[in-house]
This record gives structure tokens, sequence and C-alpha cells, in this order.
């Protein structure tokens, strides 16, 4: 077994399920040590054997059952899937536990509270964090005070005094700063979140026409570009079409700027509907488009851009229903072996010329 199988038969193959256990597991290495510190503290006669040995095996045993409650996938649906808060009640009752059965020895728990906090920085809200230091302080003082009632020689009253004043102004600093790092994970989560919205609205502006939504002319340049690149490797035809809309001044003319340009994006809207998955157009200019048809001869080609000519006769955009109909002019050049895309794009280009002097509202082959 490889050491990659063996990490996701242990831990599966989810990346936040991973980060969870590993959390986990983290946390009970940690109480694996508390574990082997009071088992240390029986050893030498300080703790008697039955006190150590139930807690740990409730210590361990609880561990081992977050471990297993993740692993088996069933904290997905929970508000905290971490189990962070749950698991940090627990290891702070486990710790003030400890403090009752380690009589003389109880100095050496102070630190595992302060550890526990550390791990709510991880997923809890810095409110969570808080309310647990408090919940901390609350669970120590009750058991400091009624220890000094059942054991007053070992638990002095003086001493638990100075131990509650020390633990309260510690597990609040360190509960403070958990949650100030919190706060700070947060605000960062945040940043990135915007920072890759925006990254996403830039690539969308850079690479499409703000008022029909289709590509630009760059990103179509980039495209034809690849396109010329796959035709060199595989010998697959493509066709370069260019479109223009006829007489598209005097539609300007008859409904002012905002009517050309309700014009433009119900045909951009069309020609997205009609053209297939594998093709790409892109306004070229003004009222010029320009369509890629990818694996395409221009027989084939020719029956697409006729199909879109005729639906183009047929569109009424809301305010442009006029008697001006609304025609297009269409050059279609397939890409021959060798030549540079320019003399495709060009042979395109001179086609619509043609197809304007025949009388327009027609598809020429370039
Ligand atoms: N509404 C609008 N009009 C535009 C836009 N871009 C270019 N135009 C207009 O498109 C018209 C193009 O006019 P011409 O180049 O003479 O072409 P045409 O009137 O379509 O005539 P033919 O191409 O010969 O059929 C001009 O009136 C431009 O102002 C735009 O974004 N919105």
């Amino acid at each position: 077994m490889t050491a990659p199988t063996i990490a996701t038969a242990l831990l599966g193959t989810d990346p936040h399920q991973r980060i969870r256990l590993l959390q986990t597991a983290i946390a009970s290495l940690l109480m694996f040590a508390a574990a082997a510190a009071v088992n240390y503290l029986v050893w030498v006669g300080i703790t008697p054997v039955w006190q150590g040995v139930v807690w740990t095996v409730f210590t361990l045993g609880t561990f081992a059952g977050f471990l297993l409650f993740i692993r088996l996938g069933f904290n997905r649906g929970l508000a905290d899937p971490s189990l962070s808060a749950a698991q940090m009640v627990m290891a702070m009752l486990v710790s003030v536990w400890a403090y009752a059965i380690a009589n003389a020895g109880r100095g050496a728990v102070f630190p595992a509270p302060m550890l526990t906090m550390m791990f709510g920085m991880y997923a809890l809200t810095p409110g969570s964090i808080r309310r647990i230091g408090w919940f901390a302080v609350i669970v120590f003082g009750v058991v400091m005070g009624v220890m000094t009632q059942l054991k007053p020689t070992v638990y002095e009253p003086r001493v638990e005094l100075v131990h509650f004043f020390v633990f309260s102004v510690m597990i609040l600093t360190v509960s403070w700063l958990a949650s100030q790092l919190s706060r700070l994970r947060n605000r960062l989560r945040t940043q990135k979140a915007e920072l890759a919205h925006a990254l996403e609205r830039i690539q969308d502006l850079a690479t499409h026409d703000e008022l029909t939504g289709l590509f630009n002319r760059r990103h179509m340049q980039d495209l034809l570009h690849l396109e010329h690149q796959r035709c060199m490797r595989s010998g697959h035809p493509f066709c370069i079409v260019m479109l223009d809309l006829d007489h598209f001044k005097r539609i300007n003319d008859a409904h002012g700027h905002a009517g050309g340009d309700a014009v433009l994006r119900a045909f951009a809207d069309e020609a997205k509907a009609c053209i297939r998955a594998s093709d790409a157009i892109a306004r070229w200019g003004g009222e010029e488009f320009l369509l890629l048809m990818t694996d395409t001869r221009a027989s084939l080609g020719k029956l697409g851009v006729e199909r879109l000519r005729e639906r183009v006769t047929a569109l009424r955009p809301p305010g442009v229903e006029s008697s001006l109909p609304i025609t297009l002019s269409a050059g279609l050049a397939e890409h021959r072996a060798g030549e540079p895309i320019s003399e495709t794009i060009s042979r395109a280009d001179q086609a619509v010329y043609l197809a304007k002097a025949q009388g327009r509202n027609r598809v020429v082959m370039g």
C-alpha cells in the first residue's frame, strides 16, 4: 500500500473532510498526551487508579468517537461540520475533570484549556469563541470552589483563589486573541471571494462586448488563432463568416441610437440561439459581426448562415416595430490550408462587399 492510498483510506477523498479529520486527529493527539500526564500522576500515586482509568477511557473514547463521526460523514449536514465547538466544550470538560482528579499535580492542567481555545479560530465565529472562554471560566470556577470544600488540604482556598484569578485572566486573553484571529480569517475569506468575483467580472469585460454580450474582437482574435493552430494540426476545416446588418444607419435614423442598440441586442440573441455550441460569434465592429464555424466546410456552413439570415428578417425588437426591414448580408470564407488567418478574414470581408453590391440580404461565398 502506497502512502497516498493509506491517506485516502484513513481520511477519504473530500478535501474539506480531510482538513476536519486532521484537525480532530491533532486534538485527539493532544488528548493522548493529556492521558499520558494523568496516567503519570496515577503511576506516582497522586491520582487514584480507578479515577485515572475512567478519565482515560472516557476522554480517548470520546475523541475516537469524534474521529469516527467525521470519517463516516455524519457531520456533513451540521451547522458546524468541523465539530469545533463540541470538541472544545468536551476538551474543557475533560480538562476540568482532570483538574479535579490531579490533586497536587493540577498545575499541569492549565495549558490544556489555553490550547483548546486556539482551535476555535479555525472554524468558529468570534462570538462563539468568547462564549466558550466564559464557559471555561465558569466550569473551572465551580470545580475549584467545590474542590476547596471536598479536599481543603490539597485544594487550599487561598491557592485556588489565585489559580482562579490567573486562569480567568489567561483564558479570557487567549479567547480574545483567538477571536481576533478568527475575525481576521473571516475578513480574508470575504476579501478572497470579492477578489474572485472581481476577477471574473474583469475577465468577462475583457472578453465580451458590453452592449450585445457577444465575444469582443480581441477575444475572437484569440479564438481564431487557436482554431488556426488546431486546423494546422488536425487538418479539420473551418469557416469565417462576416455578418453585416443592412442599412443600419437608416434604423438608427428612424428609431434613434437606442432603437439601433435594441436591434443589435436582438440580433445577438438570435445569433447565439441559432449557432452550434462549438461555433463562436463576436461583435467585430459597429454593426458587423464575425462568426467562426469550427469543423465546417463552406457548403454546410452556408446552410447555417442562410438559416440565421432568414431568422433575422423576422426580428421585431420592442420599440422598433416599423416598416423598415432588418436584414443581413454575409460573406463566408472557408479557410484554405497554409493560408494566413488574416487572408481568410479578408476573403470573408470582400464577400460581404459583394453581397451588399448584389442587393444585400444574402450570403456570398468568398
Ligand atoms: N445604435 C448603434 N449604432 C451603431 C453602433 N455602432 C455603429 N452604429 C451605426 O451603424 C451605422 C453603420 O452605417 P454604415 O457603415 O453606413 O452602414 P449601413 O447603414 O448599415 O449600410 P450598409 O452596411 O451599406 O448596408 C452608423 O450609423 C453607425 O453610427 C452602436 O453601437 N449602436
